[in-house]
């Protein structure tokens, strides 16, 4: 294939294969809405029953940008006291005078003070306003700025860390301050602030762990819930948590003078594509506002007809961008990371074939399980005479702005997250690939247009668009329940009695339940444990945190510390390589350990401890590659390590404790945190799962895929054609039998 093949987009032309197939079909066919729908005049789609000025057109400014909808009500901004473009503060170097008239020209600068009267008078707002236009960044600054946090601290919840992290090195770069100082973050293993932090960017996970030891939240004075629309399963508990807190913390101080004002607890939902009714209903007497207008447009295309392959579409796209169009980054949204790497690949190969002269490519990959420093590097300066294609998941759909990103390709496919129990009875969380909604889709055209006009590319038709869900199935109405469940149990609260937006299914609730009085989290009543309590004292998932607590009685917590923090890096420890599988599998076999894969992580880890005492950063580095070993997910389960020692420590749990060689303490410990991941052999061949009723096979990658042997434990389920238990170690019969799993099973 020839660099001119590159031109796929002249139907005349050889299309370049993708993922070793032909392109049969010709590019994609581009609709751009009508010049009617760009100016606004036709009717905005309504999202979640609220009437939204984001149509699926090119997006242009409103004639009266500066207006709020509150309800039907258009409150326009010469209504308001501050008419003015706010005055930008006086500035001590170019960089910070251009980023504080960028702050000024926002769409919601102009309603800064009817904004601030709104929320002085109100205790719950609901905060609806477009992408880009400035909720996220400005309004905890307004808020600061204002004094209305008083001695308090203003919370700003995301429901991702990349999100919180990003987003509070920007404003403490708009506030001329360095990171950790009047603007900090806090996310799970990672934590910047200081006593002088005021503005905090932390994960809903992290802000309801909190509660733990500060049921009352007392040191926020104010509490952001940004991307609300998202019904994360922990922004679902902290919004019917934080219902509650603020019952208790704002009534009593009613006509108890200034002092106990200082008190009070102001929320404020945000999102771009809420359904604020909802929200507006769950919160009885707030506010719901609307902030009209965004900075800059975003020309929006559909496909004319329904692409097959949205990879194959994708890549064809992008070099459609990138041969035709001016400079300016690409986004693309892809389902999951398989379709990421496989994109990547193909655009690197067509990419290197290139003209002398074209723009040079660089492509950056965003995903979950990638070590938070990769994702990071998408936020980086993209050289001169380079375009920057950034793979992603939804994981950068909301909040983030990535500088430079001009184009977004929007394949409408994610992941999403579902809990399987009635059809298996065990019960396990699954990943599957479908259809964005139309929330989603709109989140992602945001994501250009915002330091200059954008375009966002869809793979498919208008009419998709139309029929898509207004928004996703809330989180804790499909996801597994174990580790908030013993978190409220902690709180001495219940899912069962919390007032929340959705009350989730009963079997998920039994599920989870179950799994908590296995692990010993919860006694026969139904109560938390003393051991539950310390199991909750961990940023762990219980079933970890368990194992944990179990290394202390078998004198091994050095080891299980250690295989913990691996499972609970970001990415798999382990590079795997179709196309060359047997020199991985020959690197690897130095490593195997005969009981499984828990072990064989273990040598892993050893044997990089002891390069690293020999080696200096690319020797390890060249360590790492020979043996496709992950260097970052290594690095990360160090850091992760560390933090679990400290847990240990403050739980009076002496962590150096180390069993030697010996593997059964090891995997006795882990069985009985993952207890309910156990299984045994069938005459047939396959595994049954202790605690349900379906069939497992071995993982591939698994050290033992090849073995029969009675009982296995393993870490998680992936359910692809088949159920594959991933993972995997040889666990003792009667020492199951003797944790009562089979018993269970029987009863
Ligand atoms: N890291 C950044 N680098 C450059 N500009 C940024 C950055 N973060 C924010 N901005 C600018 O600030 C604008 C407002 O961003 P902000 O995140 O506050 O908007 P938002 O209304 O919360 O959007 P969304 O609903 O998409 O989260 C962006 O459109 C962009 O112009």
């Amino acid at each position: 294939m020839c660099a001119k093949s590159l031109r796929l987009f002249h139907e005349s032309r050889k299309p370049p294969s993708h993922r070793g197939r032909s392109f049969k079909r010709p590019r994609p066919t581009w609709v751009e809405v009508s010049d009617d729908e760009s100016r606004g005049r036709r009717r905005h789609p309504k999202v979640n029953g609220v009437s939204t000025s984001m149509p699926n057109g090119v997006h242009k400014p409103s004639k009266k940008p500066n207006g709020f909808v509150n309800g039907t009500t258009v409150v326009h901004m010469e209504d308001s006291a501050d008419v003015a473009v706010p005055r930008v503060p006086v500035a001590t170097s170019s960089k910070h005078a251009a980023i504080q008239e960028q702050r000024a020209n926002l769409p919601i600068a102009r309603g800064k003070e009817a904004l601030l009267n709104e929320f002085r008078e109100h205790d719950v707002t609901v905060l609806l306003g477009e992408t880009g236009s400035g909720k996220t960044t400005q309004v905890p600054q307004y808020l600061l700025e204002s004094g209305m946090a008083g001695d308090g601290m203003i919370a700003v919840t995301q429901p991702r860390r990349v999100a919180a992290t990003s987003l509070s090195a920007r404003v403490a770069t708009e506030q001329n301050s360095s990171l950790g100082s009047v603007v900090g973050y806090a996310v799970r293993f990672d934590e910047r602030s200081s006593p002088a932090t005021r503005i905090k960017y932390l994960t809903d996970g992290m802000i309801f762990r909190e509660l733990m030891s500060d049921p009352l939240l007392s040191k926020y004075s104010i509490i952001i819930v940004d991307e609300a629309h998202e019904r994360s399963l922990r922004t679902d508990l902290l919004i019917a948590n934080l219902k509650t807190i603020q019952q208790q913390r704002n009534e009593p101080a009613k006509g108890k003078g200034k002092e106990k004002e200082k008190e009070k607890l102001k929320i404020i939902i945000m999102s771009a594509t809420l359904d604020a009714e909802k929200f507006g209903k769950f919160f009885p007497g707030s506010k719901i506002i609307y902030v009209q207008g965004r900075q800059h447009p975003v020309t929006i295309y559909h496909c004319a007809q329904s692409q097959v392959d949205y990879v194959d579409s994708a890549l064809r796209t992008f070099f459609q961008i990138h041969t035709d169009q001016p400079p300016g980054d690409v986004l693309i949204f892809l389902p999951g990371q398989e379709d990421i790497e496989s994109l990547e690949k193909s655009i690197r190969l067509y990419a290197n074939q290139l003209p002398h002269g074209q723009q040079e490519v660089l492509i950056c990959t965003m995903y979950a399980s990638q070590a938070p420093g990769q994702n990071a590097k998408v936020f980086h300066s993209t050289p001169p005479n380079t375009r920057k294609c950034i793979l992603a998941t939804n994981i950068a759909e909301t909040s983030i702005t990535i500088p430079g990103v001009k184009y977004v390709i929007d394949t409408g496919k994610c992941k999403e997250k579902r809990y399987l129990a009635k059809n298996t009875g065990g019960g396990f969380d699954t990943l599957m690939t479908r259809d964005i909604t139309k929330s989603s889709a709109m989140q992602r055209a945001g994501r250009a247009g915002r330091e200059g006009p954008g375009f966002c590319f869809r793979l498919y038709t208008e009419d998709s668009f139309k029929n898509m869900a207004t928004s996703a199935e809330p989180e804790i109405l499909r996801c597994g329940l174990t580790s908030p469940m013993l978190q409220l149990k902690c709180l001495g609260q219940s899912l069962e009695t919390l007032d929340l937006m959705d009350r989730p299914d009963i079997d998920s609730m039994i599920s989870a339940l179950k799994t908590l009085y296995l692990i010993g989290a919860l006694d026969s009543t139904g109560e938390i444990t003393e051991i539950g309590r310390d199991m909750a004292a961990f940023p762990l998932e219980p079933v970890y945190s368990r194992a944990v607590l179990a290394s202390k009685e078998y004198g091994c917590t050095n080891e299980v510390l250690t295989v913990i923090s691996v499972l609970s890096a970001s990415s798999k420890v382990f590079v795997e390589s179709s196309e060359q599988r047997d020199a991985v599998a020959e690197a690897r076999r130095k490593f195997k350990h005969a009981s499984g894969d828990h072990l064989t992580i273990l040598n892993v880890v050893r044997a990089y401890n002891d390069v690293a005492l020999s080696e200096n950063k690319s020797g390890r580095r060249e360590w790492c590659r020979k043996h496709f070993l992950n260097e970052r997910a290594l690095l990360e389960a160090i850091d992760i390590r560390e933090q679990l020692q400290h847990t240990c420590e403050r739980l009076g749990i002496d962590w150096k404790v180390s069993c030697g060689e010996k593997e059964d303490p090891v995997i006795q410990s882990l069985g009985h945190g993952l207890v309910s991941n156990t299984a045994f052999l069938q005459p047939d061949g396959s595994y049954k799962q202790t605690m349900g009723h379906s069939a497992v096979k071995i993982h591939p990658s698994s050290t033992l895929c090849d073995k029969k042997v009675p009982t296995i434990v393993y870490d998680e389920v992936v359910y692809t054609n088949q159920i594959y238990a991933r993972g995997v170690s040889i666990i003792n019969k009667s020492f199951l039998a003797g944790l009562g799993s089979l018993k269970v099973r029987q009863a």
